[in-house]
This record gives structure tokens, sequence and C-alpha cells, in this order.
């Protein structure tokens, strides 16, 4: 069987667990590694093509993209131009539906496939809000975070001037209410209160409570689990108090990373256009006889 080629665009903490999702996927194999620096080649991607462009790889059938969320929309239609279906976890649930207009028109009109969003919140979790949502049409779902470590807001802090290094803490406050616990290293020159003021002010954080603080290391403190907790309360039919509770705790980048690589395997059996996951047949993310698995899963 001919491997599906898989590109990783982005080798950060998302991109080194999509590498170890690959390499345990039956049918796909390392088209290569993008990366901002192609000489920048840590011993364990030595034996793969590290390159600037997507467009230095040769048959990739499809680009992981494992940047941060508010780059995804550039690499993604660079890649869907190329001819080559790609896979984000763009996590700005306000800007999903704009993201996926923009995408829609590039793949279609590129004849390539696009699967947005697809982590685990938004993704995986978005999945099971709307089962939740058919199951008992009206109520209430509450979707409650952590405690654990939000890579999107991490990497949002990191991106703003004067910040050495982060890490976002998600606290659930419960009712989908979260608390954000920020912690920085400063760099020199820079004033904590002017870098304060600038996470607080950035869209990620604007809505929630915030606290910022400065640490000596970032690192001593970092641990990439984190978990959700959806409640659903709700009625079906006329039958009040039905009762819906979906728990898990993971390591975050690991999760991402195989929801991608599913998402992947998903775009081949698409349509040309963009999709976010829960448009997409759920038995299409899963690698296998599509008969063998109704007869397992069903
Ligand atoms: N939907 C979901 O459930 C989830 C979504 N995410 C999303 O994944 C994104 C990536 O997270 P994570 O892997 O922790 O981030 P990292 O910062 O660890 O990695 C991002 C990588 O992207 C590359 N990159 C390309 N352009 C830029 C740029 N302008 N600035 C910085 N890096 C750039 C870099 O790789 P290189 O040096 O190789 O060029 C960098 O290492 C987050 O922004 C988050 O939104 C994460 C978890 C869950
Ligand atoms: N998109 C998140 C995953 C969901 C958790 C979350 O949104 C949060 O901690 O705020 C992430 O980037 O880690």
């Amino acid at each position: 069987m001919k491997k599906l080629r898989a590109a990783i665009v982005g080798y950060g903490n998302i991109g080194q667990y999509v590498l170890d999702a690959i390499l345990t996927s039956p049918e796909f194999e390392v088209a290569g590694i993008v990366r901002r620096d192609p000489n920048n080649v840590p011993d364990e991607i030595k034996k793969y093509q590290v390159v600037k462009s997507v467009k230095e790889l040769e048959d990739v059938d499809v680009a992981i993209l494992c940047t941060p969320t508010r780059s995804v929309e550039e690499y993604a239609k660079e890649c869907l131009v190329a001819g080559i279906n790609t896979v984000d976890s763009y996590d700005i649930h306000g800007g999903i539906v704009a993201l996926r207009a923009n995408l829609d028109a590039v793949a279609k009109a590129n004849n390539t496939v696009s699967i947005i969003s697809a982590g685990w919140d938004p993704g995986t979790d978005s999945m099971v809000r709307s089962m939740l949502e058919f199951m008992a049409p009206k109520g209430v779902t509450y979707t409650n975070f952590g405690p654990g470590m939000s890579m999107g807001h991490t990497v949002a802090v990191k991106a703003i001037k004067g910040v050495k290094a982060a890490l976002s803490m998600t606290i659930p406050l419960g009712t989908s209410i979260h608390r954000r616990m920020v912690y920085i290293e400063v760099e020199d020159g820079y004033n904590f209160d002017e870098v304060a003021k600038a996470i607080k002010t950035d869209d990620y954080f604007v809505h929630d409570e915030t606290h910022v603080m400065q640490v000596d290391s970032v690192d001593n403190l970092k641990d990439m689990g984190h978990g959700v907790n959806m409640v659903r309360k709700g009625v079906s039919g006329t039958t009040q108090n039905q009762l819906f509770d979906f728990n898990m705790r993971i390591n975050n980048p690991a999760l991402t990373a195989q929801v991608l690589v599913a998402s992947a395997r998903a775009t081949m059996k698409q349509k040309p256009g963009a999709y976010t996951m829960i448009e997409v047949p759920i038995i299409d993310y899963i690698y296998g006889d599509k008969e063998a698995l109704i007869k397992k899963l069903v």
C-alpha cells in the first residue's frame, strides 16, 4: 500500500507530537518538516527533509499545520494553492466561521480539502457538544476546562513584545467561566506592568479574569496536562432533567496531534472545500475498512 505523505508545518509542541502520531499511524509517512529556520534540526528529525517552504517537498498529500493559530490562515492558503490538503487546530472560536469561508473558497478553487479547528477544543469537544445538542435539544451545556495549560493562550502570550517565556494556566470557575493565570519571564529592558497590560488586553484574555505573574523560570512550572468537564442539563422531547457529563484528563499536545492526524486521514475522503470537524462523517476519522468499523462500533 502506498502511504499517504504528511508534511508537518511548524515544529513546536504540537508539531513534535504530530511526528509521534504520524509514526504510529498505519497509513501515513512523513513527507518532511517545514520550519522557519530549516537549519534548526534536532536529532530526532535528522532523517527527514527539513525545509523553509512546503513547496520544496515532493508528493505531499496533506499538510498538518502546527503553527500559532494566528498564522494558520496564511500557511493554509499557501498549501491549498499548491494542491495540498490541510488540517489545523485554529482555536479562536469567534474567527472560525470566517476562516472556514475564506479557506473554502481557496480549497474549492484548487481542488483540495481543508479541515479546520481540529484539536480537542475546538475539535472533538465540538463533536460532543453537537451530540448533546440533538440528544436534548433544549437545555444548557457548560464547558469547563482544566486546570491545565492552554497552548493557544500560551502561544498568544509568547508573541507579545517583552515576553521571554510564558505559561497560561486555565482555571475552571464553573458554568463555562475561567480564570487565566499567566506566568512570564520578562526580556531585559521591558517593563513588567506594560507587558502585563498588553497580555490582559489581547483578545485571548480580554473577556476573562486574568492574573499575570513574573517568575524566574517558566520551565520550572510547566506541565502540559489539561482536561475538560462538559455537562448538559436538558430536555428530550418533553422529558426534562436529562443529565450528561463528559470528562477527560489529557496531555494537551498529544491529544491535539492525534486528532490532527485523524483529520488528515479524513481530508482524503471529502469533496473539495473547507470543513469543521462536526461536518465530517465521524467514520472518516478512523483507520480501517468501513464495514468492519460499522460492525465493531455501531
Ligand atoms: N484546537 C485545539 O484543541 C488546540 C489548538 N492548539 C493550537 O496549536 C497552536 C500551536 O501550539 P504549540 O505547538 O504549543 O505552539 P508552539 O509555539 O510550541 O509551536 C508553534 C510553532 O509554529 C512555528 N511558527 C510558524 N510561524 C510562527 C510565528 N510567527 N511565531 C512563532 N512560531 C511560528 C514554529 O515552529 P518552527 O520553529 O519549526 O518554525 C513554532 O515552534 C496554538 O496556537 C493553539 O491555538 C493547541 C492545542 C489544542
Ligand atoms: N484550545 C486550547 C484547548 C482547549 C482548552 C482551552 O480552550 C483553554 O484552556 O482555554 C489550547 O490551545 O490548549
